[in-house]
């Protein structure tokens, strides 16, 4: 298999980390996620990573609390990944910079656009922590504005569904899988795998987004090399 694309930008989703467990981090989760990766970074190609928060807490989901605080704990969360997922790459043999968009110094680097993208060339993996670092947004939001600053060439999201859907597959049995769509026909159709935040932030900066399942880890070599997996959301051809 041969790489497709340069530069990319991983979404890798905060839940897939939990492996078989609801909550926290099975490492040697992390470890069968990363092997690909590590595959990747060898083929030449360079990989910056966004992780999600959701094996620890959402914003959204937490209830009565003030909105900002619990998105500043999402954020947090996402940086326990962060360090997770750069712990097991680095185990693996690669070189990683963990850039946080809140500084917290003592534990890993404050996200700087071209430190980042130095950081890439010279073949190191970047892990960005604290996603946005606003509350309000989430970390597909992240990923496509980290995309848009690195000039990535595709956002690869890894996560708990094999694709896009006409509805959410985890609550209709009978949803339908696209293997292509328009960021207007996510928006339009209010599809949540994504929101809507990020869908058009992709749309304005015409960077494609491929959803696909992080259930089988060999999936991201697959995405990367452009094996028809997953659903590809890009902009309608003129
Ligand atoms: N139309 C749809 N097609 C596919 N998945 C959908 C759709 N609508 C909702 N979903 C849900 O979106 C989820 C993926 O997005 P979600 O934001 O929950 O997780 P994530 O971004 O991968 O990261 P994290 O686990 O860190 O929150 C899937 O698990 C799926 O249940
Ligand atoms: O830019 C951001 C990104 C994330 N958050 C908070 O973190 C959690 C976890 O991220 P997920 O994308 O849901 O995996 C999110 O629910 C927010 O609470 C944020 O505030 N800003």
């Amino acid at each position: 298999m041969q790489p497709k694309y340069k530069r990319v930008l991983l979404k890798l989703s905060g839940e897939s980390l939990a492996g078989n467990e609801t909550h926290g981090i099975d490492f040697e989760t992390v470890l069968r996620i990363c092997r690909p990766i590590k595959e990747c970074v060898d083929m030449g190609v360079q990989i910056a990573i966004v992780v999600g928060g959701g094996n620890f807490w959402r914003g959204r989901s937490s209830g009565q609390m003030d909105r900002t605080r619990a998105d500043h704990m999402g954020m947090l969360a996402t940086t326990i990944n962060a360090l997770g997922v750069a712990d097991a790459l680095e185990q693996l043999g690669l070189t990683v910079r963990v850039q946080t968009a809140i500084s917290m110094q003592q534990i890993a680097e404050p996200y700087i656009r071209n430190r980042a993208v130095r950081h890439l060339e010279k073949g190191r993996v970047v892990v960005f922590g604290c996603g946005t670092g606003n509350p309000f947004f989430s970390t597909d939001t992240a990923a496509s504005l980290r995309a848009a600053e690195i000039d990535a060439d595709i956002i690869l999201k890894a996560t708990m569904v094999d694709g896009v859907y006409d509805s959410d597959p985890k609550k209709n049995p009978n949803a339908v899988k696209y293997d292509t769509l328009s960021f207007m026909d996510v928006l339009n159709q209010n599809l949540q795998v994504m929101d809507s935040t990020a869908a058009t932030m992709c749309k304005d900066n015409n960077i494609p987004i491929l959803v696909f399942s992080i259930d089988q880890p060999e999936n991201i070599k697959k995405a990367i090399c452009g094996e028809p997996i997953g659903t590809i959301v890009k902009e309608e051809e003129q």
